[in-house]
């Protein structure tokens, strides 16, 4: 429940000057995904290929996140919940700051995705599903954790023993069985340049 004491203060520096100075818009890309399905990756090789058109961008990323500020939360259905409201309100402030940040969380659920998106002004939620079937995610394993969960090691894992409900009307899929790293950035790219973001 939000104090009747606290008082919300605007910022002298509006969202829109941010934006005019940095000559790009701000936005959340809001990944999500299996365990292993390219979130990250994809992300963080976006992030630099836009740093490099002159793009301020940020890669908010589920295991850094769980390092500091929701180092308090498990994986429990309410913890992941948690995890994903506080994750929202911090990509709104970096949308505030005119950037355009990247979000790299499992996010197994709708509800709480739709609950960040209505957060959000119209064309600042941008959903990415970053597809990738589980037996390829499974495959990669990139830090062994399919094969600790399989093996009852961790409880409550993502497409084991705990759901992951893929968006109904994603703006964006990236299919990472199908594409590359590079050909998923340039599809991301294509897709902010066609809808004058960049
Ligand atoms: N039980 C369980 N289920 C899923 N994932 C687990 C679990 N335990 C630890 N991990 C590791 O934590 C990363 C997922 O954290 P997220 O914050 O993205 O999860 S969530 O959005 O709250 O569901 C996830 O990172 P990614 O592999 O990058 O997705 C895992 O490395
Ligand atoms: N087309 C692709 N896109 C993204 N990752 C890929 C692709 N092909 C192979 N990979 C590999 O799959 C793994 C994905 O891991 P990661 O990015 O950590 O996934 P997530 O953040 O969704 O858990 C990495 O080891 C990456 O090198």
């Amino acid at each position: 429940m939000t104090n009747k004491n606290i008082v919300w203060h605007d910022q002298s520096l509006t969202k829109e000057e941010r934006r005019k100075k940095n000559g790009h818009h701000s936005s959340v890309l809001w990944f999500t995904g299996l365990s292993g399905s390219g979130k990250s990756t994809v992300a963080n090789a976006a992030a630099h290929r836009l740093f490099d058109l002159g793009v301020n961008t940020y890669v908010l990323d589920g295991d850094n996140v769980r390092h500091g500020l929701n180092k308090d939360l498990g994986f429990s259905d309410e913890a992941r919940k948690e995890n994903i409201r506080r994750i929202g309100e911090v990509a709104k402030l970096f949308v505030d700051s005119g950037q355009l940040v990247f979000t790299a969380f499992i996010s197994p659920f709708r509800e709480d995705r739709d609950t960040v998106r209505a957060l959000l002004e119209e064309g600042e939620f941008i959903e990415v599903f970053v597809e990738c079937p589980i037996e390829k995610c499974e495959e990669r394993d990139p830090k062994g954790l399919y094969k600790k969960a399989r093996a009852g090691e961790i409880p409550e894992f993502t497409g084991i023993s705990s759901p992951y409900e893929a968006p109904d009307k994603p703006e964006l899929v990236l299919n990472t069985d199908q594409y590359s790293v590079d050909e998923c950035v340039d599809q991301l790219v294509d897709y902010l340049k066609k809808n004058n973001w960049l």
